[in-house]
């Protein structure tokens, strides 16, 4: 695993941003007939990363015309609509600005009847796409990755979960009350997030310090679901100098040091 430790937040969305770029231009001219597809998050946290990228659109750099799209989460109740619904904030603070295909963009359907079903039906779309090549991904206070909360099954598929109360606290700064906060959540699972080909991490901010601490120090824990990473082939958590209040000094100045012998 990568751990790249940046001064700030804005330099590590910069980071991220044209990691992404990278990888999308690759994979273009291998002129592959399959579309590259990728995993997006909701957040405060990837805002950054989503305004780096739609610049990139708007100066010519970088399209989404044939990209393929499949979002993490989806809290159940809300429609689409809803100003507080995954959906409402990736087409206001990302798709509505980019060259995106609506029929590419793939978002759980928390109003969905049968969730089990959409559930289902979603991992299936995911592989008809050849599976997932870069998953982008924050990470809660708690170390819960998606809406995977501690307890998850780490080898979990998309399915229902339920919140736990730090999250619906902690995420209630979005909602004008804690009352309005959903208590369900349609997810990803870590399996999910585990298949891609590459998975990135944004970590930021000293109240994530625990968790990521948790996530690269200790082991894989079910009750830190983003340590499942641990396992994955390509993964790479970016961070910034607050994130990382809890790691050991000798724990950042490695991976310092690493990137620093690694400059690619
Ligand atoms: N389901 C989302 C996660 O996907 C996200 O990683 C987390 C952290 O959000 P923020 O980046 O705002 O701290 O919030 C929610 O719980």
């Amino acid at each position: 695993m990568r751990l790249v430790i940046k001064d700030n937040s804005e330099q590590a969305a910069e980071f991220i941003s044209q990691l992404i770029k990278n990888r999308i231009l690759e994979h273009q001219k291998q002129s592959s007939t399959r579309k590259f597809v990728m995993g997006l998050p909701t957040g405060s946290s990837p805002l950054p990363i989503y305004k780096r990228l739609i610049k990139m659109v708007k100066d010519g750099e970088l399209s989404f015309k044939d990209i393929v799209t499949f979002n993490m989460d989806e809290y159940v109740g809300l429609d689409h609509d809803h100003p507080f619904s995954y959906h409402y904030f990736m087409w206001e603070n990302f798709f509505k600005h980019i060259d995106i295909q609506k029929e590419n963009v793939h978002i759980l359907d928390g109003k969905a009847s049968d969730h089990q079903l959409e559930c289902k039906v979603y991992e299936e779309k995911i592989l008809k796409f050849g599976g997932i090549d870069l998953f982008l991904g924050g990470m809660g206070v708690d170390g819960h990755i998606a809406f995977n909360e501690p307890g998850s099954s780490l080898a979990s598929r998309t399915r229902l979960k339920t919140l736990t109360k730090d999250t619906i606290i902690v995420n209630s700064r979005f909602f004008e009350n804690i009352s309005q906060v959903p208590t369900q959540a349609l997810t990803v699972g870590v399996g999910t997030v585990m298949d891609a080909r590459e998975v990135v991490l944004i970590v930021t901010g000293h109240s994530k310090a625990t968790a990521l601490y948790k996530t690269i120090e200790e082991g894989v824990s079910h009750m830190w679901t983003a340590s499942a990473i641990q396992y994955h082939k390509k993964a790479i958590i970016v961070c910034d100098e607050d994130a990382t209040d809890e790691l050991k000094v000798k724990t950042v100045k490695y991976f310092k040091q690493v990137e620093q012998d690694n400059q690619f």
